[in-house]
């Protein structure tokens, strides 16, 4: 089941989201809905971006995909399986097909960075005390952080913190890793690097991103499709390839074409474009040295 996943082809269709729909009980017992009948394909190999207003419904959108949070109704395909019509413990062998970060990095406080990234290889059944070691050390080499092993969370920036969940995320070698807000708690200068990190994952290990912001820098940068959200609903989606003036319906949307517009003019306009720092990633900012192993199915 989860090899099936790892071992589909690139541009395929790997997350299918069809007609899912969430709502939660307020106090007061009011239903508020809020994902409203969603459908949404993920090629294989994609970065895509959820952008929308805070409240939108973006992160229960993405919660969907790896049933943190169960529809109401509809269905969440992952490869060729329907998520919510798997037992708990299919579920648990396809979620090791599909990690996650978050903006507040998530990390055990009271473990070493080495046993953070262990920690999944432990959960999913790793005995093998050699395989888990190599493994730990392969991650945290793809997010530059060998050195670190023996530290706690407490002793690292922000930006280390995000590459040990990153680690983390890819120890069991997802082929999907989810992104909820993983810089809005950094400087520009870490978002860049963490931006690099995970630009880098999906071009050498062929993972399939899907990152929720509200950075339109980031979308700009990393994302090569966006949905737009909106109460609950997608109300746009489109590639980032197309051209920077194609008519759109929302102003994210026009946003993003004014960006890459801007940088299509002036590449190296920057600040004068109004660009923040992040804004000027190319593809030589965002190389990382270390060469990455694609997935074992
Ligand atoms: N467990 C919950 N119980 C009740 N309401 C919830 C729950 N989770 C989310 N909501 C509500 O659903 C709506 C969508 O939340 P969600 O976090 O998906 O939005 P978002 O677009 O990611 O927003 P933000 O950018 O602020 O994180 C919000 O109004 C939120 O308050």
């Amino acid at each position: 089941m989860g090899n099936d996943v790892r071992a589909a082809a690139p541009g395929a269709p790997l997350i299918r989201l069809q007609s899912v729909c969430k709502s939660f009980v307020l106090p007061g017992k009011q239903m508020f809905q809020a994902v409203d009948d969603v459908s949404l394909s993920i090629a294989r190999g994609e970065v895509f971006g959820l952008v929308g207003k805070s409240g939108a419904g973006k992160s229960t959108l993405m919660r969907l995909i790896n049933l943190l949070e169960r529809p109401d109704s509809g269905a969440v395909y992952v490869g060729d399986d329907d998520l919510t019509r798997l037992s708990k413990r299919a579920l648990r062998d396809m979620r090791q097909t599909i990690g996650m970060i978050f903006q507040q990095f998530n990390l055990l406080q009271n473990a070493t960075v080495f046993d953070n990234v262990a920690f999944p290889l432990k959960i999913h059944g790793v005995r093998d005390k050699d395989a888990v070691a190599r493994r730990v050390r392969e991650c945290l080499d793809i997010v530059g952080l060998s050195e670190k092993a023996d530290s706690y969370p407490a002793q690292l920036s922000g930006g280390q913190k995000q590459r040990v969940a990153i680690a983390r995320a890819l120890a069991p070698r997802p082929a999907v890793l989810l992104c909820d807000e993983p810089t809005s708690a950094l400087d520009p200068e870490t978002t860049r690097a963490v931006l690099a990190t995970l630009r880098d994952i999906n071009a050498k290990l062929g993972v399939t991103i899907v990152i929720v912001t509200h950075e339109l820098s980031v979308v700009r940068a990393l994302c090569t499709q966006v949905a737009v959200v909106e109460e609950g609903k997608v109300v746009e989606q489109f590639a980032l390839s197309d051209p920077p003036d194609t008519p759109r319906r929302t102003q994210l949307g026009r946003e993003l074409g004014a960006l890459r517009k801007a940088r299509a003019i002036d590449p190296e306009s920057g600040d004068d474009a109004g660009l923040t720092a992040h804004d000027r990633l190319d593809a030589s900012d965002l190389a990382v040295d270390t060469e990455l192993e694609p997935p074992r199915v």
